[in-house]
């Protein structure tokens, strides 16, 4: 059986979710600064064993990392052997050693992991490409071995180097794993991705739906878990290993710590299980606090409308009430929301663009706001730019104002795309000058077919055409939602809102 296949049957029969971590930190050791190594490492090896015997109800996997054991001197690998030994065969072991090297010293690391220490997984490093990969995932390991691999760390320093390469390495994890056993159902490949970042979890999860993640900082390391749970669960709430270390072996009875975390790991994936069942319409708090703020403001108003394209609308939005000071800033604080929770965001404070172009007139001060609010709020600093309608021929002159754009990724800030004309010639602008564009954010979606024999709306047909993500603060989904969940409302406007999204809706 395959490292993901044991780690899929395990975490089904016991229904859990957690991993625990055997890490022998030498400050947790009953031993005197001056015990011989021998000492240390017999101290470590109860230290470990003591946890699997309180822990191995609730454990799905085993990790000991590899850097406590080796520290313990000549000793160390016996003693991770011996520690290694005391596990029982129905749980698998997940080797932390992080290991990423050309391929004829991975091979050696391989045999040492799987051979020497009879681990069923590892995690590696890709940062040296496939062929560092692969040894532990072909040839005599095919079909048995598996690794996680390194994509967003929990580390702080995890937003100096992986964060921008996040999304790639986990598409890349899918990839590697069927270039390497393309028959193979179960992927042998899964990513470690932070509980302490849900936008990189987010993320993860969305390059790879299928592929198992292994997201520690829950304990010690202060992660968020009902966020990360949130962020990672695959769609049948599973598919994320919770490693625990030290809060589990810091606290006094150890096997009621596990199975305190397996409890509310199980509580926390039933909730999430249960919202997103409830919620075809899925809505998070910034969408609702959007919402509840815009009807407020008068910038969306529920009623009957006539639209330029001749529809009767149950709805209207209108950009142009956002217009004062506090609306401007709770505006821009809903834009940078809908983009850190979206795909151009590639971490909690990092994004996939380098600036941001608000196009003549409304984009100018979106532009601005959304850029300011991304500071404010999440420390991402890009650049801000904005055209003018005509040339200025004095002065600084032409067309752009603010941050050059010339081979940077630029974000185009808007509020509504009706046709989608002013974006495409925003899209062509940007490439005439060799600017990348990466992605358009706007504050509402209609979602709804540009005609009836057109099954296609705006929205979609600009992000298809142009290749590029449309990011939304809401949609007619979210909108949909609200308005269901909220019970404050006639039930006439529901109806009216319920017709109009079978008649017209996208989604
Ligand atoms: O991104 C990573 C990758 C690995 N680790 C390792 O997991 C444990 C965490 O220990 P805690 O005591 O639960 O914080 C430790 O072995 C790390 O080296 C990680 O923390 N983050």
């Amino acid at each position: 059986m395959s490292f993901f296949s044991r780690i899929t049957a395990r975490s089904l029969s016991i229904n859990s979710l957690l991993c625990v971590g055997l890490d022998p930190h030498l400050t947790e050791l009953n031993v005197s600064p001056d015990a011989d190594d021998d000492t240390v490492a017999a101290s470590a090896a109860s230290f470990c064993i003591s946890i699997i015997e309180a822990t191995h109800p609730y454990a799905v996997a085993y990790k000991p990392n590899v850097a406590f054991f080796e520290s313990l001197g000549t000793p160390g690998h016996a003693t991770l052997l011996k520690v290694l030994s005391t596990i029982p065969s129905s749980i698998p072991v997940l080797l932390d050693c992080k290991r990423g090297d050309i391929g004829s010293t991975a091979s050696a690391y391989a045999i040492a992991s799987y051979e020497k220490c009879k681990a069923d997984g590892v995690t590696l490093s890709p940062l040296m490409g496939y062929d560092s990969v692969e040894p532990f995932i072909t040839g005599d390991y095919a079909g048995k071995g598996g690794a996680f691999l390194l994509c967003k760390t929990s580390n702080p320093g995890s937003a100096d180097l992986l964060a921008p390469i996040a999304d790639k390495i986990a598409k890349l994890a899918g990839e590697w794993s069927k270039k390497a056993n393309p028959t193979e159902m179960e992927p042998s490949l899964g990513l470690v991705v932070g509980a302490t970042d849900s936008v990189a979890l987010k993320n993860a999860r969305r390059s790879a739906p299928t592929l198992w993640i292994l997201s520690p900082g829950v304990g010690a390391q202060g992660g968020d878990l009902d966020a990360a749970l949130t962020a990672g669960l695959d769609e049948e709430g599973s598919k994320m290993l919770i490693p625990v270390s030290r809060g589990i072996s810091r606290k006094e009875d150890r096997g009621e710590a596990a199975r305190k975390l397996r409890d509310d790991i199980n509580e926390a994936r039933e909730r999430i299980k249960k919202s997103k069942g409830e919620g075809e319409e899925g809505i998070e708090s910034f969408q609702t606090e959007f919402i509840e703020f815009a009807l407020t403001q008068g910038v969306l108003k529920f009623g009957s409308f006539t639209l330029k394209s001749g529809r009767e609308s149950p709805y209207f939005f209108n950009a142009g009430l956002f217009d004062s000071g506090a609306a401007l800033f709770k505006l821009g604080k809903a834009y940078a929301a809908s983009i850190m929770s979206s795909e151009l965001a590639t971490s909690a404070s990092s994004v996939k663009f380098d600036v941001i172009f608000g196009p003549a007139y409304k984009g100018i001060s979106l532009g601005a706001i959304v850029a300011a609010a991304l500071y404010a709020d999440y420390g991402v600093d890009v650049g801000f730019a904005y055209n003018r309608k005509e040339a200025k021929d004095h002065g600084e002159g032409g067309m752009l104002v603010g941050a050059s754009m010339k081979g940077k990724k630029v974000l185009v800030v808007d509020d509504v795309i009706s046709a989608g004309t002013a974006i495409r010639e925003s899209h062509s602008m940007l490439t005439k000058i060799e600017a990348i564009p990466v992605g358009v954010s706007i504050a509402l979606d209609r979602a709804e077919k540009r005609a009836l024999d057109d099954p296609v709306s705006a929205v979609q047909a600009v992000a298809r055409d142009l290749a590029i993500p449309v990011v939304s603060i809401v949609g007619l989904k979210q909108l949909f939602g609200f308005l269901s969940g909220s019970g404050e409302f006639d039930a006439s406007i529901l109806e009216a809102v319920t017709k109009y999204r079978s008649e017209y809706g996208v989604d």
